[in-house]
């Protein structure tokens, strides 16, 4: 065998061992030996077994101190301390995962830090009313919502300029108090201004689109608290129950000043004239990168048409003359968005805002991904509700929430989980809108532990007490991915977060590799760029 180390070796050796006896017999030593070719492949796939065969089995590193990634092959870690450059070559635990062998493989992005990003700021010395929010919108904050003391980062730095009367693009991670950062300008500025309309149809004058009915509950139910101390009317609109439902809604008295509507619902309103957008002073895309995405594309575009956008802030002081001020929020943006709104503002009055902690990994949730096979998932979730229904009962934990991508799914496995007798509501878009309403708000009332949904909400929804979210499929984009792991460490969360995904595909592994090599290299992930003009104050 020693004989065969090197490829001119093996062809000698390949040689004796293919001539056939009977030649070797008679053959004398003037006669050449037969030829045996051998293929090239053949012999490289020698050399690399032997060159395998000499270099050792690459020692375990098992670093002390905490760690980034924890791996199942501990050589694979990373410790917290050191970030890959962005031209290293990641060893990624996630390698060779499309590969069936690597089934039941496993790694995790540990937490980094206990609080979220956005919270940082609330230490520092800035307050509310050094943003420059009138003592009456300050007082009543305070009523409303005493937990509510000091701004977030993104809060310090969206509320100025849009009391200033600028257009805003913001941009910023999930559960960093967007919602609040649009509301309170929102409710100064219609103080500022009384309504001087007496047309026979409502005309709002503060409007705020969101792509979904439990959304646009939500805003509403965080906005009317705030307008009813300040004598603003906060009312919603949202489809799905027919003309008779939209009319009913519109018909309450007293009329809306802020109307939180889906686009589908206002643009039958606007056809059909039951509604006037003329005095419109404030409008909001919450979650606008859905909006700005073709399925609600059609109705944004018209109600943008119907609204009188203001080319800049000295524009907005008229008030027999009203203009609207546009305030675009979102935790991802895709690219080419600054394009889209050069349709309605111009680039000076616009001031885009964008988090340093965008796109990026959240420092402060586990994030475990679960090689499986298809089959396996089921049983896998199973454990980890029962596991989790335990902890509950002896001891306070949060709420779970399991994302799958389709409502068939939804549907199939929670027959499974009525099976094993695992309490849970559901929540997907095919559903009658009468079963949907209300299925949100009663998960966030803690009526239930366990939500299985699909992303209807995974945008915008927020719930303090959730502790654990379970991608059981993985979610197609990496957006979704970001808005489903949102859901947990929200600024204001009572428990620490977790986000648990079964990785079955293909495509999924090739998400889970970008995943993975942003968190190595703490990098934002790629392909969701933004048009980011002005960033958040950098975070120490
Ligand atoms: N200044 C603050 N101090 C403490 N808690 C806050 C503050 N601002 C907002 N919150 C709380 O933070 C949570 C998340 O806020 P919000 O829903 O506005 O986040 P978001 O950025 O809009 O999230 P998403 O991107 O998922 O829509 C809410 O429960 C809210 O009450």
């Amino acid at each position: 065998m020693a004989l065969a180390r090197s490829p001119q070796l093996l062809i000698l050796t390949a040689r004796f061992l293919l001539v056939p006896r009977r030649d070797l017999a008679v053959s004398g030593p003037s006669e050449p030996l037969p030829v045996v070719r051998i293929p090239r492949a053949l012999q490289r796939r020698q050399e690399q077994r032997q060159n395998g065969r000499r270099s050792a089995p690459r020692p375990a590193i098992v670093r002390p101190g905490r760690l980034l990634i924890s791996a199942r092959r501990p050589e694979l870690n990373q410790p917290a301390r050191l970030t890959l450059a962005r031209w290293e070559n990641a060893p990624l635990a996630s390698r060779g995962w499309k590969n069936r062998r690597s089934r039941w493989d496993h790694f995790s992005i540990e937490r980094a830090q206990h609080e979220a990003p956005a919270l940082r700021n609330l230490s520092s010395k800035s307050s509310f009313a050094d943003l420059g929010l009138e003592p009456r919108v300050l007082r009543v904050l305070q009523e409303i919502a005493p937990e509510v003391v000091r701004p977030t980062t993104v809060q310090s730095s969206t509320i100025p300029p849009l009391l200033r009367g600028r257009h805003i693009l913001c941009a910023a991670e999930t559960g960093s108090g967007k919602t609040l950062s649009y509301l309170l300008p929102l409710l100064q500025r219609l103080l500022g201004r009384p309504s001087l309309y007496s047309g026979s149809i409502p005309a709002p004058r503060g409007l705020v689109l969101v792509p979904s009915r439990e959304l646009a509950e939500q805003v509403r139910a965080v906005a009317q608290p705030l307008g009813s101390s300040l004598g603003i009317q906060v009312r919603q609109l949202w489809g799905g129950r027919g003309m008779s439902r939209i009319r009913l809604q519109l018909s309450k008295q007293p009329p809306a000043d802020i109307l939180v509507a889906t686009p589908g619902a206002l643009w039958k309103s606007l056809k059909r004239q039951l509604i006037s957008l003329n005095q419109l002073s404030f409008l909001v895309l919450d979650e606008a990168d859905t909006l700005l995405d073709e399925s609600f594309l059609e109705f944004v575009d018209y109600i943008l048409g119907k609204s009188h956008i203001a080319e800049g802030p000295d524009e907005l002081k008229d008030p027999f003359n009203p203009k609207a001020q546009l305030a675009l929020v979102g935790a991802t943006f895709p690219e080419g968005v600054g394009q889209l709104l050069s349709k309605v503002a111009t680039s000076d009055s616009l001031t885009t805002i964008t988090s340093s902690k965008l796109h990026c990994i959240m420092p402060h949730v586990k994030q475990t991904f679960m090689r499986l096979k298809g089959a396996e998932k089921v049983a896998e979730l199973v454990q980890i509700l029962k596991q989790h229904d335990r902890a509950h009962r002896t001891g306070p934990s949060g709420t779970v929430l399991v994302f799958c991508n389709s409502s068939s799914t939804v549907n199939w496995l929670g027959y499974i989980l009525d099976d094993h007798k695992i309490q849970h509501l559901r929540l997907q878009g095919q559903m009658p809108a009468s079963m949907r309403a209300g299925i949100f708000q009663s998960f966030q009332k803690g009526s239930e532990d366990i939500l299985l949904c699909t992303d209807i909400a995974s945008r915008g929804l927020d719930s303090t007490h959730v502790e654990l979210v379970v991608n059981y499929d993985f979610p197609l984009t990496l957006q979704d991915y970001i808005h489903r792991a949102g859901r947990v460490g929200r600024v204001g969360s009572e428990v620490p977060g977790t986000v648990i995904s079964f990785v079955t595909h293909p495509w999924d592994v090739s998400l889970v590799q970008k995943i993975e090599l942003a968190a190595r290299r703490k990098r934002s992930l790629p392909g969701l760029g933004t048009s980011v003009k002005e960033t958040l104050p950098q975070l120490a």
